[in-house]
């Protein structure tokens, strides 16, 4: 183990019934690297960065988040402890985005600090405007998600996991369930996250996104990691065929 990896993954393995979809996943990510994990539909993409932050439960494998540890052997019912340290530390911005639809975008930001965090709702309040300012929201702070575009949708999402602090944030292809036109700024978003050299691992189907933005671009297929590189050099010159054949496909 390396002192300066983030997140440490070993030997996952996860099956849905009798369909292996993780089949022995290593993975290590260091603190402010962005990760971009790409792969065909199905490779397991998704369930792996569930996994991640302990929103799916795998089987066998470990998952480290800084000092705290998950044995996937062991059910999650009985790492409570841990699930909640992990969860805490890790972000997770959905492709549906899983706002509350009752709740307008401000209240949306704040409910993770006021419910979880204990935070006074006036701290909370001023917390939540800078952060909705930060993605271009001040304005819509008021509206509620119905009354939103999907990518505002988006960027109120991506504030509201940022207004934990988390050491990482877990994005599952968040500009998929978005019109083409309001794609780029989620990723806008994003980008600039990146520059602040946060830590995140980023499902895309964005190809562009993953070779300008990430440091490293993660090929999956069938449930196993094929390629990883930093992302210039796997787009430029992926080594092994699947890589090819996916990215010839794609082109
Ligand atoms: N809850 C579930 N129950 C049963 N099978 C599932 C479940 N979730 C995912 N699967 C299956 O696991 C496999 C991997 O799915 P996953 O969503 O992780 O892939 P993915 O690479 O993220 O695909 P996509 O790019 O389409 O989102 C697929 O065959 C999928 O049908």
């Amino acid at each position: 183990m390396t002192n300066k990896s983030m997140i440490e993954v070993r030997g996952l393995h996860k099956s849905y019934g009798t369909l292996q979809v993780l089949k022995g996943i290593d993975l290590e990510i260091a603190r402010g690297e962005v990760v971009a994990v790409i792969g065909r539909s199905g490779s397991g993409k998704t369930t792996m960065l569930r996994c991640l932050n302990g929103l799916e439960e795998a089987q066998v494998g470990t998952i480290r988040l800084g000092e705290h540890t998950i044995n996937c052997t062991v059910p999650l019912s009985r790492q409570q402890g841990e699930l909640r340290a992990l969860r805490l530390r890790a972000g997770f911005v959905f492709q549906n985005f899983n706002l509350f639809p009752h709740r307008t975008a401000l209240e949306n930001v704040i409910e993770g600090l006021v419910i979880v965090k204990g935070m006074a709702k006036k701290e909370a309040e001023a917390r939540g405007m800078a952060l909705l300012e930060r993605v271009g929201l001040a304005a819509r702070a008021a509206a509620y998600p119905s009354q939103m575009s999907g990518g505002q949708q988006q960027r109120a999402a991506i504030a509201r996991a940022l207004a934990m602090e988390p050491e990482v944030i877990l994005f599952d292809e968040p500009t998929s369930a978005l019109d083409p036109e309001l794609v780029g700024e989620v990723l806008d978003v994003i980008r600039s996250l990146a520059q602040e050299h946060r830590t995140m691992v980023i499902v895309t189907h964005e190809m562009n996104f993953a070779r300008d933005v990430a440091d490293r671009t993660i090929f999956m297929d069938q449930g196993v990691v094929v390629e990883q590189a930093p992302s210039k050099e796997l787009f430029a010159q992926p080594r092994e065929e699947a890589t090819r054949h996916f990215l010839r496909r794609l082109g």
